[in-house]
């Protein structure tokens, strides 16, 4: 499990674990660190050129101790000073070692490295980039050569991963002792590239993580696995309220999701014409075609998938009433959130539920602003679990789960691929079926999403996917999950010592 702090957080540990040590340990664990992965990434040091951008505070000391190190093995160094001081003890291990200076309006340089060490604000920064920061910012992003993140891109919020004004696009975010929470939530995780953490020796000090990424490993330890006992029954019957006459597709991908992410039976519920379709898609699922809207009659179920395809009409409000009104988990997604919108007196339940909007559904739940939402993601879906008292996945290339109590986690395995329509729909089947298998709706959410990215990796692999590959890939997706293989995330865990 990866997991990932907030600046104060980060802040609060640092002084104790200083405390304890000779004044400028950290700094130059941080800057040996730095400088690894920058040697590394050249492959040659002797004879690149290398440009800091250096602010005023102990990022840009960073920076300038790294910059000492490389140009000792024979880098020409050049430090950018950008803020109103400098780093003075830095500034000097710089010059002493080789490296020259040059003002923040010199920056010809900049275009010509080989690599830009973007050490401009780290976690001591607040609001959007002033100048000459922003200009410095958006001028390494734009430049040929590599660009190294300190800490965090200059410009990312370290603690949301909000981007107000300018930031800087790194290739490589090297961030000292632990994940910010900023590096893993959009936007900021798009700056941030890969990212590499510097053990300097924080771990001890730190307290409760902001948030968390689930790994392989962990996911591997939830994902259910029938025994030798295991029945149809006991392996998870999912209900899926899904489809309308208009909307036959999203049920056929809903229920394909279901099924391959191992639920022990799916009983399909549905008007005339997505019941047709389904029936055709999918043999293995148990159908029963609604003369009303009610799941009186549809038989025992685990959990239900509502709401893909659905429609908004009365027979949907119906419909999604009836599902609601039932004594177990339920996932709700697409058109059945919609109709939480209009009518919140559908969520007075006591069973479990979990709610998968994208940003627009989630305006539309809550009230807020979709932009404002995106900007900030991981504030939204926590306000939006403690409201509504519900786990909530908000869906996006850094997927979001998050519980009434603020716990939250952030998937890794997404991919932008995804971003076609119907893959959302697979979703909900896959992670109705871990529902209906008995995982709460938080690891239901965050294995699901996770299974469903590697799924979209696998079907994609470098072009573009439809939903129904993504929901054919999801038992090799779930076969990379428990066979331990080593298909890559967005963010390897390596660390790096001093
Ligand atoms: N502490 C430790 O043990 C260790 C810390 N480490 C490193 O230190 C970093 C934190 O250093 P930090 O606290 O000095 O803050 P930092 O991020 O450099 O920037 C603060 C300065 O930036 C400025 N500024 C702020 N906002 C701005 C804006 N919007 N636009 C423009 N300028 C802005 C503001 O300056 P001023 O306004 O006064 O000019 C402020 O003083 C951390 O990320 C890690 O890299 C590692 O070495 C490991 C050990
Ligand atoms: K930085």
């Amino acid at each position: 499990m990866r997991t990932a702090y907030t600046a104060d957080q980060i802040r609060g540990a640092e002084r104790t674990l200083m405390a304890r040590l000779p004044e400028g340990t950290l700094m130059q664990r941080a800057a040996a660190g730095l400088a690894s992965v920058c040697a590394h990434l050249l492959g040659q040091v002797y004879g690149s050129r290398v440009v800091l951008l250096v602010g005023s505070g102990d990022n840009g000391g960073d920076a300038l101790y790294a910059g000492q190190r490389l140009a000792r093995r024979g880098a020409r160094v050049v430090a950018v000073l950008a803020g109103s001081k400098t780093h003075e003890a830095g500034l000097r291990a710089l010059l002493d070692a080789g490296g020259r200076v040059a003002g923040p309006g010199d920056t010809r340089e900049i275009d010509a490295a080989d690599l830009i060490l973007d050490g401009l604000v780290g976690i001591g920064a607040s609001g959007a980039l002033r100048e000459p920061y922003a200009r410095l910012a958006e001028q390494a992003g734009a430049a040929p050569g590599l660009v190294v993140a300190v800490d965090v891109p200059s410009g990312v919020d370290a603690s949301t991963g909000r981007v107000e004004g300018a930031a800087a696009r790194a290739t490589v975010t090297v961030t000292m002792g632990a994940y910010k929470t900023g590096l893993l939530v959009d936007p900021g995780a798009k700056f941030a590239g890969r990212v590499e953490l510097v053990d300097i020796g924080l771990a001890p000090y730190l307290p409760e993580p902001d948030v968390a990424a689930l790994g392989r490993d962990d996911v591997a330890g939830l994902l259910p696995r029938p025994g030798a006992e295991s029945d149809k029954y006991r392996r998870g019957v999912l209900g899926v309220a899904a489809g309308s006459h208009l909307y036959t597709g999203a049920a056929v991908l809903a229920v394909g999701g279901a099924l391959r992410a191992g639920a022990g039976m799916v009983r399909y519920a549905g008007a005339e014409e997505p019941v047709a379709q389904v029936r055709a898609h999918w043999p293995e699922a148990v159908i029963t075609q609604l003369r009303r809207p009610s799941v009186d009659d549809v038989g025992r179920v685990q959990a239900w998938v509502l709401g893909p395809g659905l429609g908004t009409d009365e027979w949907a409000h119906e419909l999604a009433a009836s599902v609601l009104a039932s004594d177990v988990p339920v996932l709700v997604d697409a058109d059945g959130l919609t109709l939480l919108a209009l009518d919140s007196a559908l969520l007075r339940r006591t069973a479990p539920v979990l709610l998968t909007p994208h940003a627009g559904e989630l305006a539309r739940l809550t009230g807020a602003d979709r932009a404002d939402i995106e900007a900030d993601r991981l504030r939204h879906v926590r306000a939006a679990a403690a409201e509504l008292g519900v786990t909530v996945l908000l869906k996006g290339s850094t997927t979001l789960v998050a519980e009434p109590s603020g716990a939250a986690r952030v998937n890794v395995t997404g991919s932008s691929w995804l971003a076609t329509g119907g893959t959302g729909d697979v979703l909900s089947g896959i992670a109705g079926a871990l529902l209906a298998q008995g995982l709460s709706t938080y690891d239901a959410a965050s294995c699901g999403a996770y299974v469903h990215g590697l799924a979209g990796r696998l079907a994609a692999d470098g072009a573009p996917l439809t939903a129904a590959g993504v929901a054919t890939a999801v038992p090799a997706a779930i076969r990379t999950v428990t066979s331990g293989s080593t298909l890559a995330e967005n963010l390897p865990s390596r660390s790096r010592e001093r």
